[in-house]
């Protein structure tokens, strides 16, 4: 019995010490000065590849001074780029791979040369970044895939809502200007019944593109639902967005898809809002979506903008 309790309370002494030794760690971990405790610490604690980035230039900067730091990665039909800082004439690339797997290509310029050890101090710090950066790359892309309608390779709806609770709040914060336009294919039904759902799907992708080459750096094109396609216009009142739509509508009608001895042609119709003070996203869609209804009762292949109630009054905005 009294070995029994020795040996209890020699286990239960080797556990605390344990437990000493683990708290002893973690203190000298938070509260390690160097650079690579400190990247190690910092680059657990973030998912985003921008913030993990930037934490990894902060601690290199540390370790060593370099003008510009450029990473880029081609993250499924989008390339992510990351910049901080100024170049100079001398650089070193690094492709960075991880079980053979490439995560992107990342440089850093300076004026001065970079000395052998410092470049194996880059290299060092860059073994310690990959596992992360392999981590942040992969859900880059999952979010990417969950935001990406697979048929267009455009943002979705999801995407678009996140989008439109973003303006609202920008637009009620400091007054920027949003336009919505909701573009929606003409009898698209008989298009897939007379020539078929790949020649549909031809037709959605040939849209898609036509409006990614129709609109401007910093407009935003959405797949909304099944034929319905969302632009979002910064900067832009209901004039602009008017304009817009009807150069979107000529865009989709000068479409071609070839079906045997026809040239599939669909138009569409447009309904366009300018974002109001203190409108929710809901609201917002739905005064676009009510101009797209008038659009299509109007006989179709034609704008129509989005009424603002203002007293008792109708307005068209
Ligand atoms: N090929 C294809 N068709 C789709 C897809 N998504 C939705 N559709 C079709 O789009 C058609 C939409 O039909 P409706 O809602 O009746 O609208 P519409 O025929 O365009 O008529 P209006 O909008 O009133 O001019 C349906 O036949 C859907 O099956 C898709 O991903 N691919």
């Amino acid at each position: 019995m009294a070995g029994n309790n020795r040996t209890f309370a020699q286990s239960r002494a080797a556990d605390q010490e344990k437990l000493l030794a683990l708290r002893e760690a973690r203190q000298a971990w938070t509260r390690a000065g160097d650079p690579v405790a400190r990247l190690y610490r910092r680059a657990s604690t973030t998912l985003s590849l921008e913030r993990l980035l930037g934490i990894f230039s902060e601690e290199l900067a540390h370790a060593l001074p370099y003008g510009q730091m450029v990473y880029r990665h081609q993250l499924g039909y989008q390339e992510f780029v990351y910049t901080n800082g100024l170049g100079g004439s001398h650089r070193c690339d690094y492709q960075l791979t991880l079980e053979g797997v490439n995560y992107g290509a990342i440089s850093f310029n300076r004026r001065l040369r970079f000395a052998e050890e410092e470049l194996e101090a880059i290299e060092f710090l860059l073994s310690i970044l990959i596992c992360p950066l392999r981590n942040a790359c992969q859900y880059a892309m999952v979010e990417q895939a969950a935001l990406t309608d697979s048929l267009t390779e455009i943002p979705n709806k999801r995407a678009l809502d996140l989008e439109l609770a973003r303006d609202c709040s920008l637009d009620d914060r400091h007054g920027d200007a949003y336009t919505l336009i909701l573009c929606d294919l003409d009898h698209f039904k008989a298009v897939n019944d007379n020539f078929g759902h790949v020649i549909g799907d031809h037709i959605l992708q040939a849209t898609a593109k036509a409006l990614r080459e129709a609109i401007r750096d910093g407009d935003t094109i959405f797949r909304f639902g099944g034929e319905e396609f969302a632009i979002v216009l910064p900067h832009a009142e209901t004039p602009a967005g008017k304009e817009v739509a009807d150069r979107i509508r000529k865009a989709i009608h000068d479409i071609r898809i070839p079906c045997g001895e026809h040239q599939v042609r669909v138009t569409a119709s447009a309904g366009v809002a300018a974002h109001r003070t203190g409108e929710s996203p809901t609201q917002w869609l739905a005064r676009a979506d009510d101009a797209l209804y008038r659009a299509k009762n109007a006989g179709r292949n034609c704008t129509q903008v989005a009424h603002v109630v203002t007293g008792n009054r109708q307005a068209h905005m």
